[in-house]
């Protein structure tokens, strides 16, 4: 039998949200022997994550080499595909044509990147994409190479997405009234304003164009990674699985916020964090700092930065608050900090464009954290034990929300009018969460979830088990000549 070269090629969009799970998954494929190559599409920073991968390979082999243990270790190595776009095209904002070029331009860039791979003799044991590039399925198909999918989004999303797409006709006349009740299989009841915005009539249809091909395509897509686990999202794992086998192989989140010891690599960042707040946060008492912050694509309405900065002042507790847009360079979009707000609150609080947030998450300063409700945020902060105050916007953000509010019953959720929480609503969020009657047991429930999510990845655990199956179902088939046979089907 030939050797099999254990190499495995991940395709992301080059976003912050989207990077993050799969370089995590790298991690822990590199843990399993695994050698990964890491595909984006060309990005400004790319000089920047290019250093931070080398980094890590390198940091592996010198480990290796210190122990004297041989042959080398696997590693990550970063490569960059055309997406058919300028460096400078504001990506965020255009986004329709983004996708767009992206599954034209991009996927023959990317086809041309596996066919040189090829032929240097170093054909991929398997394809991972996310479900926004579904097109990825088709390039594996075309090279004979099995392809698998990393769900980045709770398995919650997972199921709405799946019966609105399978036309389960459980989603009648989504008029946009917010109040509205829908009864949906395993998840618990869900109104308008919880559902994942992509399905609303008033998204950009480029959005449900896209999940409509990644749920067309998923025959395609012999494994679905989803990162998330069956102990926090029983009852959405095992409703999916009954649909569609899945793998559940979460939290991915860096190594050393479940207690590893910490390597070069966390994450690698499309921005310079400004690592200073930590320092900032080791002289705040214990569980005292509001954390703040929006991901990496959202920006806030003047409105509701207005009101979110009065609440926080009004609060009179210390803050750490995360605004890219404050980034000196950058397009200014979105609202500003109103005038004199940091001067007035210059004692109690620090703004920054770009934060290390696991590290932020995981210090004892932090008593709790004001989320959009992105799920890399989501997962972090559970992980880290750290109660929320929920302010969603769009995409799964809403249906995370009411996750971790009403199911893990670790936060809770703003009111907002015209999607503006108040100045007092804020206050009162913060005052819940902090020092309210439930505030103990949201730190104990939150507590308990990071225990949970530590055993799951642990040797022998549910996640660490779901990545061994996948991988060893992986070099089975290939054993079994399974591919052979398909690909002589498909002829
Ligand atoms: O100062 C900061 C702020 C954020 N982060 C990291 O950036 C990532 C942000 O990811 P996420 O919380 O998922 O938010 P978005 O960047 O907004 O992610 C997009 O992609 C996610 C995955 O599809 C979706 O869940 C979100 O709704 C969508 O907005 C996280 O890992 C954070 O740790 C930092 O490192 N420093």
């Amino acid at each position: 039998m030939v050797a099999q070269k254990k190499h495995f090629l991940l395709v992301t969009v080059t976003l912050q949200g989207h990077l993050n799970p799969m370089l995590r998954l790298a991690q822990r494929l590199v843990s399993k022997g695994i050698n990964v190559t890491i595909a984006t599409n060309n990005h400004v920073s790319s000089h920047r994550m290019l250093k931070s991968t080398r980094a890590f390979t390198n940091n592996l082999h010198a480990a290796a080499a210190a122990q004297n243990t041989a042959p080398k270790p696997p590693g990550i190595s970063l490569v960059f595909f055309s997406d058919g776009l300028s460096l400078e095209f504001d990506r965020n904002k255009d986004v329709d044509s983004f996708i767009k070029s992206l599954r034209t331009t991009g996927a023959k860039t990317l086809s041309t990147l596996v066919a040189d791979f090829i032929a240097q003799d170093n054909k991929f044991s398997c394809i991972i994409c996310n479900p926004f590039m579904p097109w990825v399925a088709d390039i594996a198909a075309e090279y004979g190479i099995p392809c698998a999918v990393l769900w980045i989004q709770a398995c919650t999303v997972l199921s709405v997405y799946y019966l609105y797409f399978k036309n389960f006709n459980l989603f009648p006349a989504i008029d946009e009234n917010p109040d509205k009740s829908l009864e949906l299989p395993a998840v618990s009841v869900l109104q308008v304003k919880d559902l994942p915005s992509f399905i609303l009539p008033s998204s950009p249809p480029i959005f449900r164009e896209t999940l409509s091909h990644f749920f067309q395509n998923l025959d395609k897509i012999k494994w679905v990674l989803v990162n998330s686990f069956a102990e926090m999202e029983k009852e959405a794992v095992s409703f999916m699985g009954v649909l569609h086998p899945i793998y559940p192989i979460g939290p991915l989140v860096s190594p050393f916020l479940l207690g590893e010891e910490e390597k070069t690599i966390g994450s690698v960042d499309i921005w310079d964090a400004e690592n200073s707040c930590i320092e900032w946060l080791d002289k705040k008492p214990p569980s005292s700092v509001i954390y703040i912050s929006f991901g990496s694509i959202s920006v806030l309405s003047q409105k509701q930065m207005d009101d979110l900065a009065m609440g926080l002042k009004n609060s009179n507790k210390p803050f750490l608050w995360v605004i890219r847009t404050a980034e000196k360079n950058s397009e200014k979009k979105g609202g500003e900090l109103p005038a004199k707000f940091k001067e007035e609150t210059k004692e109690k609080g620090l703004v920054v464009t770009w934060c290390p947030q696991e590290k932020v998450l995981l210090h004892q300063a932090v008593a709790c954290f004001i989320t959009h409700c992105g799920w890399n945020s989501a997962l972090e902060t559970v992980v880290a034990g750290v109660p929320v105050v929920a302010y969603p916007g769009w995409t799964d953000q809403p249906t995370v929300a009411k996750f971790l509010v009403d199911v893990l019953k670790i936060g809770i959720r703003v009111k907002a009018e015209d999607e503006v929480a108040s100045a007092g609503e804020v206050e009162r969020c913060i005052f819940e969460v902090t020092d309210g009657a439930e505030a103990k047991e949201m730190k104990k429930r939150a507590l308990e979830l990071k225990e949970a999510a530590k055993k799951v990845v642990a040797d022998g655990g549910s996640s660490d088990q779901n990545i061994t199956q996948f991988i060893s179902e992986i070099f089975l088939r290939r054993v079994k000549g399974v591919e052979e046979k398909e690909n002589d089907e498909n002829a």
